[in-house]
């Protein structure tokens, strides 16, 4: 458009559009009490469930006893898997293909395990009805340790017994559930054979927990006189709940109407399906009322979704100056009870063939296998997608031993093997096509902005004021470099139990010229009812404050597969600006009848179509609108309406580089955060105010994992960690103030070029964090040491390594 009319950029700005720092639109509600959570549901009638747990991690169930509980006052139902077996509900499918017990099936697997489920008048009753259940408990031997439970004789699984294949392939002993292999073993291993130099590392990356503020839950209300069954709940994926509900119950899926009202947090905790929610279902059945379950914070920590748990060995081949040129991973994944693990079906270790990260390294070799412990189920993609930010912690843990191994430095060994920006797109040793980057670019701006050999400089200086006894705090320079792979994905290799992974939007133009759109998506705390409307105010010239966005209802909003794995963004962003483009199609062909010349006459411009060299001619979106509605237009139909279902191309791969500089009281173990640099590439960016904010939480979540956040066992399977007493959920206390920055490298596939950006953070600052632990003690002879980095292990590193004689 060369011919700006003065004030095309007022216009411009009017429309609130893509990179505008737009207030969020749903914090006036929130900040003000008037969210409406699955909590907040209140119906006529309604009942309220609870669960009989197991307090053992592995026993025979021999008996339940309900008769006590059902004469209390006010109990209505008590029911266990005898009550669901007839209606085949008592196991159900998880997404990993593998089933899983609603209710105690004759054995529990894991502490927490779901026994009975009480259905009373209230949820005071209903607690004191839990207590009064009698259950009988037969205690058989517990496997916590995966590596235990591959040799064991003690068959968890009773129901497999015997399955020699699993959904993901053969397995190879009764407690294991599936082998995972990528890339080149052979020529993997012959590049190790050779090399001049070889580093090797086994790491753990612990079990941990999303813990959202609001914790799981539901309200099903079947309707006996319409067939209806409503459930609302506390769901990250609304469709597919409705369609497993409908092969679950065999109720119509038309009948079924499942909405996600607002969400306090999701972070993949509320991917998966949980007993609760079958069981609320059943239980209206049963009573014909609606019947509400909400899990309390200890049984969201102990039995809902968890995350990591995977035990890692690496090999990595380079030459004496630093080139990579083989790497070697393998993983044994502990699942729990059930492999309930959140991934797309045909990838049963999600994305950790991402491991290669964002280096140029021809021959690679990932085996990933599954086990079965008497553990929660879950696998999660808490803040990263599918399993990338273990991927991204591997490979930037092995960078750093490599460079230990090649007495080298660390910053410099990432330059070496960067993927180069001409390399794009680029294909990596295990089966991904990276779309685009430009990793030099920021790594330079990275380390200029920190002034890297500053601070190098100022670390060797304290490692000798430390030798000399003048100081007992050491300083650790954490880097971390990172590619993510984020929205998933081409239909053709991902899907979510059989459905495609592709997203939607629907719109629809009122005729005064404001509009509502809804997304198969649903927004957690992200901010989607800002920033799609702003994706939608560049494509269609509408201002983003009269554009409504609707998400999470399944009668109104078309088919998606929901907001996990940053996956809104690319694929849901993409349809919108898809189906905005048909808006703006049609309106084009309106614009030029209503102008009198030809379609191809008339160009687009901000909130107009106008006549081409002539842009005093127009008509604005508002008068185009109108006119949809309110006039005869020959061969065009009436109304302002579109819906577009997109499936990507490829994934996005957005990538950032991160700096801490942290300094560590050698006597008591506290680290302290000096500095916090991360600078995110995600493409072109929608809000640049909603990715600071993105960024903050990430990398205050990636903090916590890193720093001290850990489900953890006894021996005897019992969670030690259940409560927040003893789980590590930071405050502001222990944040940061965190420096943000930015490159835009736009996808090239996605219709405006943005790449997702909520779990960036969290994969980047992990390895980020952990790394600044152990830099600091690189000078006295640490190569690795297992995280959460409490004070406790930071202490017990120190004195391992002599530093308190
Ligand atoms: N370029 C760009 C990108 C992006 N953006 C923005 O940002 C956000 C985000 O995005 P994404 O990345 O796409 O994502 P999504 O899908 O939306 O979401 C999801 C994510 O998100 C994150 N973040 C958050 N936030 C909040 N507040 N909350 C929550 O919950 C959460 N979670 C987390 C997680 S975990 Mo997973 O589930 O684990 O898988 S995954 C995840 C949004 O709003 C958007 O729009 C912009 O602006 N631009
Ligand atoms: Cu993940």
């Amino acid at each position: 458009m060369n011919d700006l009319t003065p004030d095309r950029e007022e216009r411009s700005a009017g429309l609130k559009g893509l990179g505008c720092s737009r207030k969020r639109v749903e914090d006036a509600r929130f900040t003000q009490g008037k969210g409406n959570y699955v909590d907040d549901v209140k119906l006529p009638g309604m009942l309220h469930g609870d669960f009989v747990r197991s307090p053992y991690a592995h026993a025979r169930v021999v008996s339940v006893n309900k008769d006590a509980a059902l004469a209390l006052d006010g109990v209505v139902a008590v029911l266990t898997a005898e009550d669901l077996a007839p209606l085949n509900l008592h196991w159900m499918p998880t997404l990993a293909g593998d089933k899983q017990m609603v209710l105690a099936d004759g054995k529990v697997l894991f502490q927490g395990q779901e026994v009975a489920f009480v259905v009373a008048r209230d949820r005071y009753v209903a607690a004191d009805a839990v207590e009064l259940v009698e259950v009988e408990y037969e205690e058989l031997p517990v496997i916590t340790d995966p590596f235990e439970s591959l040799k064991s004789d003690v068959v968890l699984r009773e129901d497999l017994a015997g399955q020699t294949e699993g959904p993901h392939g053969p397995r190879k002993h009764h407690n294991h559930i599936f082998t995972w292999e990528q890339g080149d073993e052979t020529a993997t291993n012959q590049v190790l054979d050779d090399a001049e130099v070889v580093a090797t590392e086994s790491m753990y990356y612990h079990r941990t927990h999303p813990c959202p503020l609001e914790t799981c839950g539901s309200v099903a209300s079947m309707d006996k006189v319409n067939g209806k069954l409503t459930l609302w709940g506390t769901f990250q994926a609304p469709h597919v709940v409705r369609t497993v509900a409908s092969l679950l119950s065999g109720i119509e899926e038309h009948n079924i109407r499942v909405i996600s009202p607002d969400i306090g947090g999701g972070f993949g905790n509320k991917v998966g399906v949980y007993p609760g929610y079958v069981c609320s279902i059943v239980a209206s059945i049963v009573t014909g009322q609606p019947v509400k379950w909400v899990e309390d914070r200890m049984e969201n920590l102990m039995s809902t979704a968890f995350a990591r748990d995977y035990w890692m060995t690496g090999k990595i081949a380079a030459t004496k100056d630093g080139k990579i040129t083989g790497l070697h991973c393998h993983v044994t994944a502990d699942h729990g009870g059930f492999d309930a693990c959140a991934d797309p079906t045909k990838f049963p270790a999600g994305f950790m063939n991402i491991c290669t990260g964002s280096y140029d390294i021809p021959v690679a070799y990932l085996g990933v296998d599954g086990v079965y412990t008497n553990k929660a189920p879950g696998g999660v993609s808490y803040r990263c997608s599918f399993r990338v930010t273990e991927a991204v912690y591997f490979i930037e843990r092995m960078i750093e031993v490599l460079a230990i191994e090649l007495d080298m430095d660390a910053a410099e060994l990432r330059r070496i093997n960067f993927i180069k920006k001409e390399q794009f797109p680029y294909q990596s040793a295990l089966g991904w096509e990276y779309d685009s980057g430009d990793y030099h670019t920021a790594w330079d701006k990275a380390l200029k902005t920190v002034d890297y050999e500053g601070l190098r400089k100022e670390q060797a200086d304290r490692v000798e004021a430390f030798k000399r006894g003048e100081t007992r705090k050491l300083m650790g320079v954490g880097l971390s470099f990172f590619t993510e792979i984020v929205g998933a994905g081409p239909v053709k290799n991902c899907d979510i139990l059989g459905m495609g992974m592709f997203d939607s939007c629907e719109i629809r133009i009122h005729p005064t010229g404001s509009a509502i759109a809804r997304l198969g998506t649903i927004s957690q705390g992200q901010g989607h009812a800002t920033t799609f409307a702003q994706i939608l105010a560049s494509e269609i010239g509408i201002s983003a404050d009269n554009i409504a966005i609707e998400e999470g209802d399944t009668d109104t909003a078309p088919y998606g597969l929901g907001t996990y794995g940053s996956r809104s963004t690319p694929v849901a962003g993409a349809a919108a600006a898809m189906a905005g483009r048909k808006i703006r199609a049609k309106a084009q062909m309106i614009a030029a009848y209503l102008l009198e010349v030809h379609d191809d006459d008339v160009e687009f411009d901000v909130d107009r179509f106008a006549v081409k060299g002539a842009p005093e001619r127009f008509k604005t979106m508002k008068d185009i609108a109108y006119a949809a509605y309110n006039q005869a237009i020959p061969g065009i139909e009436p109304g302002l309406e579109a819906v577009s279902y997109y499936d990507p191309p490829n994934m996005t791969y957005p990538f950032g580089a991160y700096v801490c500089v942290m300094d560590i009281d050698v006597d008591t173990g506290v680290p302290e955060i000096r500095r916090f640099y991360a600078l995110d590439d995600c493409g072109t960016r929608i809000n640049p105010m909603i990715i600071e904010g993105q960024v903050h939480g990430g990398l205050t979540e990636a903090l916590a994992v890193a720093l001290g956040q850990e489900i953890s066992y006894d021996k005897m399977g019992n969670v030690k960690t259940g409560t927040l007493m003893d789980f590590f959920l930071p405050t502001a206390w222990e944040v940061p103030n965190y420096e943000t920055d930015h490159t835009v490298t736009p996808s090239p596939h996605h219709p405006i070029g943005a790449k997702g950006v909520g779990e960036s953070p969290h994969v980047g600052g992990v390895p980020c964090f952990s790394n600044a632990v152990q830099d600091a003690f690189r000078a006295f002879g640490l190569r690795h040491t297992n995280m959460p980095h409490d004070h406790w292990r930071i202490w017990q590193t120190a004195n391992d390594l002599g530093l308190h004689e």
